[in-house]
């Protein structure tokens, strides 16, 4: 896909702006503090409603702006599409052409993007929350029906966490409360898994050949899932769910001795192992960096299998963090094949030689020059 030009108003420090972006490679540079990130980052919310780098919409409207507007033309495999997104105090609306989506799961997915930036080092490096937010994520826009069973399992969780914090939850009309709601927790819970187990499935086998090759071949990655309730691949979700009931049952009188849940997908975590080492207790600080290059590598192949052609990539002031080596290997991967999105703090730190065609802007103060 191909982000044809973007569009933004009262978004962070861009006023009123609009950019076309006619090249597959397009290189944002300029000293720090002047809207690079931000508007790789708006890019990331026209195509996914969040952003990767916090959970507080209202940090996205401009400091005296009421609401912040995005859109975007999308060329597409089947055709052209117009992105709208707006954010205001009252929460988010989006227009696919024009049209209004009753679900903000409607339109995610008809955008999609992977951005590399220095913070995905937490994927690895960081809590097991980092992990379970990235499958969110990433899931999310390859399978609308997973935002929505991501969203009511969050809503059972927090009434189910607030009801076990009550006295009532130890008494026996508590306990058939709980019940009701262990039932739709599991239900939700055990496809929540189903769907991770098979992402994460597909994403190893991606990131084990392109770590291959990124380490000639030195270092094999693997990633596994550890969920909170074990479930071998092969199982039924009947069988799961009846286990997953089991295992709250199991510790009921824990969860209400502690007011909260113990067992589900909001207890999952990944791992990842380089040559049979964790890499998050044992790996280099290199080591961490390249399974995270990996990984952001693996889905851009992933997306293309799930959605039958490339999602757009946004290099976060990630170049510059790579040797001249990991830096090719990048470059080749998405050169001629993927539309790219790149910022810099200086050009300098680019391997342009390796880049062929790219358009280069300079961003001052929320304003963007082609050069
Ligand atoms: N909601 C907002 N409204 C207006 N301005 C904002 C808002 N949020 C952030 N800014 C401004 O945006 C600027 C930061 O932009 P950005 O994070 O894109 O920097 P950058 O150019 O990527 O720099 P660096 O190279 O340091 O990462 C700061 O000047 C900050 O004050």
């Amino acid at each position: 896909m191909f982000l044809k030009s973007i569009g933004l108003s009262g978004y962070r420090n861009y006023a009123d702006f609009e950019l076309r972006t006619d090249s597959s490679v397009n290189i944002f540079i300029g000293p720090n503090a002047q809207g690079k990130t931000n508007l790789l980052e708006a890019i990331y919310v026209l195509a996914l409603t969040k952003s990767h780098r916090t959970h507080q919409d209202k940090e996205l409207i401009g400091w005296d702006k009421q609401q912040a507007l995005l859109y975007g033309e999308l060329d597409k495999k089947y055709g052209p599409i117009k992105l709208q997104l707006s954010i205001s105090q009252n929460g988010k609306k989006a227009k696919l052409n024009g049209l209004e989506q009753k679900k903000l799961s409607g339109y995610v997915g008809a955008m999609n993007v992977v951005m590399f930036a220095p913070e995905d080092l937490e994927i690895v490096k960081g809590s097991p929350g980092i992990r379970r937010r990235f499958l969110d994520m990433e899931i999310g826009q390859v399978q609308p029906s997973y935002l929505y069973d991501i969203t009511q399992y969050q809503k059972i969780l927090l009434q189910r966490n607030n009801f076990l914090k009550t006295p009532a939850a130890a008494n026996s009309s508590g306990s058939a409360m709980l019940d009701v709601w262990n039932e739709q927790i599991a239900g939700y819970g055990v496809k929540i898994i189903k769907k991770r187990q098979s992402f994460i499935e597909k994403l190893q086998q991606w990131a084990e050949r392109i770590h291959s090759g990124i380490t000639n071949g030195q270092e094999q990655l693997l990633i596994r899932y550890a969920p909170s309730l074990e479930c071998p691949p092969e199982e039924a979700e009947a069988v799961l769910l009846d286990q997953f009931m089991l295992k709250l049952s199991k510790v009921k009188e824990q969860e209400v001795r502690r007011g909260t849940t113990l067992v589900g997908p909001h207890r999952d975590d990944l791992l990842f192992y380089i040559n049979d080492k964790e890499v998050q207790t044992f790996g280099s600080q290199g080591q961490q960096r390249t399974t995270a290059l990996s990984l952001k590598l693996a889905e851009l192949e992933l997306i293309r299998e799930e959605v039958g052609e490339y999602p757009i990539l946004l290099l976060d002031d990630v170049l510059s963090e790579l040797d001249r080596y990991r830096q090719t290997q990048l470059i080749e991967t998405f050169q001629d094949k993927v539309q790219t999105f790149i910022t810099t703090t200086g050009i300098e730190s680019v391997n342009l030689d390796k880049i062929s065609g790219a358009a280069i802007f300079q961003v001052r103060s929320g304003t963007v020059v082609a050069e």
